[in-house]
């Protein structure tokens, strides 16, 4: 059974002892003055070895002298009188002013001063707890001075911890997103994703993180309205003393409007202005890459040459802004009957090339017939019926895409020369 001892183990003088030995030993600077007069007056009693250390001067130097012996210009003569204020009406004081080291050098002190009373209520004297708080003061000035710059800068900043939980956003994440920062702390920043990236992307995130790398890139990021924004965005660790992975900064800007216009370009110079299809440019490009690729792995592909017939009559006879129109009413209809992943160009002014990869010869063929009948099928409420003609090619063993071409480009001129409005197969297919 444990025993309580209720008893205090140490008589008046051991306490005593033991209150000393605390007070001088303390962390906190410690100084006791006598009362002084109308708040005026004070000397110095007491201070420990915290206190000493603090200021600079030994307890000898500080014996008798007044606290003012710590004070100079820059100590703040309001805050002085309030506190001689403040201890006339019999309250503890806690304040925090500017004092002097006996080097003259300054630092920043926190008082914490109460009267000691003898057992009528009177003041005998005043003991002052203190801290040099410079330090802390620093730094919260220069965290509250990097908050100030984080907000006043362009980019969106975003802090997390090392479990991607949000910690701080600036003012300029805020305007980018649409979230305040109490939407978004604690959070991770999964509410921005958009769902357009592959797996393969955040592997790549996740892996350029976890080796403590700096991951850059464009995102399409979600603005909490729901429209898409690009994002060009770096994510960088970083590290704490022990090398470990403690922090996530984020750093981007909303390059949507170049982002835009980069795809825009990329656009125009990619295909032709009046049908929309691919230009003849990317269209051989294509062709090239159809080529090298059915050849590396084996496969068929297959070719069709379309070409508009008797055009140069509808342009003579309906003018030019007819002939427009009709070649781009032949270019979606051809365009609508191919499947995904076939290539379809405006090759020349009225002809257009379709590529077919992993196309054999008799699918090719009835695409083209297909194409042939539904051109041929409208009747124009201007220019009457419109016909096709078509050249069907389709690759020979370690034939070249130019041969192929070539060939292509013969049964179509074959398609011309029996009468138009017909599909031709390229020969000799082996
Ligand atoms: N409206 C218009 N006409 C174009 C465009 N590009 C080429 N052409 C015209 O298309 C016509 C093609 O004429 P030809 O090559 O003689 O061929 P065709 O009249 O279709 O005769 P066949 O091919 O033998 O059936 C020319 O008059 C070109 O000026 C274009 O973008 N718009």
């Amino acid at each position: 059974m444990t025993i309580i001892k209720t008893e205090i183990p140490f008589s008046k003088l051991e306490m005593l002892n033991l209150l000393q030995a605390a007070v001088d030993q303390a962390f906190n600077a410690v100084l006791i003055t006598t009362p002084g007069e109308n708040g005026r007056g004070h000397k110095i009693i007491y201070c420990n070895p915290a206190f000493c250390k603090m200021t600079g001067y030994s307890s000898q130097e500080l014996f008798g002298q007044s606290p003012g012996l710590l004070q100079g210009p820059l100590t703040d003569k309001e805050l002085l009188k309030k506190l001689r204020i403040t201890l006339l009406e019999d309250k503890p004081f806690l304040g925090s002013a500017l004092n002097y080291r006996k080097d003259g050098t300054i630092y920043l002190v926190e008082w914490n001063i109460s009267a000691v009373r003898d057992a009528t209520g009177e003041i005998q004297a005043y003991v002052s707890v203190q801290q040099d708080i410079t330090a802390r003061a620093e730094a919260e000035h220069r965290q509250a001075l990097l908050a100030r710059a984080l907000d006043a800068t362009e980019d969106a900043v975003l802090i997390s911890d090392d479990k991607a939980q949000i910690l701080f956003v600036n003012q300029a994440f805020e305007h980018q997103t649409g979230y305040s920062s109490s939407e978004v702390l604690g959070k991770t920043p999964k509410f921005l994703q958009s769902g357009t990236h592959t797996p393969t992307f955040y592997a790549d995130l996740h892996l350029a993180l976890a080796q403590g790398e700096s991951y850059q890139s464009t995102f399409t990021n979600k603005h909490k309205d729901g429209h898409l924004y690009y994002a060009a965005q770096t994510i960088t660790p970083i590290k704490d003393e022990n090398g470990s992975i403690a922090h996530f900064v984020s750093v981007s800007k909303d390059v949507s409007d170049l982002v835009m216009r980069t795809h825009e370009l990329k656009k125009q110079a990619e295909h032709d202005a009046l049908t929309g299809l691919l230009n003849r440019r990317v269209g051989e490009r294509k062709l090239k890459l159809c080529c090298k690729t059915a050849q590396s792995k084996k496969q068929a592909y297959a070719l069709i040459l379309i070409d508009i017939d008797n055009f140069k009559k509808i342009n003579d006879q309906f003018g030019h802004d007819e002939g427009d129109r009709v070649l781009r009413q032949c270019a979606k209809l051809i365009n609508s009957s191919v499947r995904v992943g076939d290539i379809v160009t405006r090759w020349g002014g009225e002809e257009f090339l379709i590529v077919l990869p992993g196309c054999p010869l008799d699918a090719a063929r009835d695409l083209a017939e297909r194409i042939r009948k539904v051109v041929a099928s409208q009747n124009d409420p201007i220019v009457g019926k419109i016909t096709l003609s078509l050249g069907v090619g389709t690759v020979r063993l370690s034939e070249n895409y130019t041969e192929l071409l070539k060939r292509t480009d013969e049964a179509l001129y074959q398609a011309k020369r029996s009468g138009r409005n017909k599909v031709v197969i390229a020969e000799p297919v082996l």
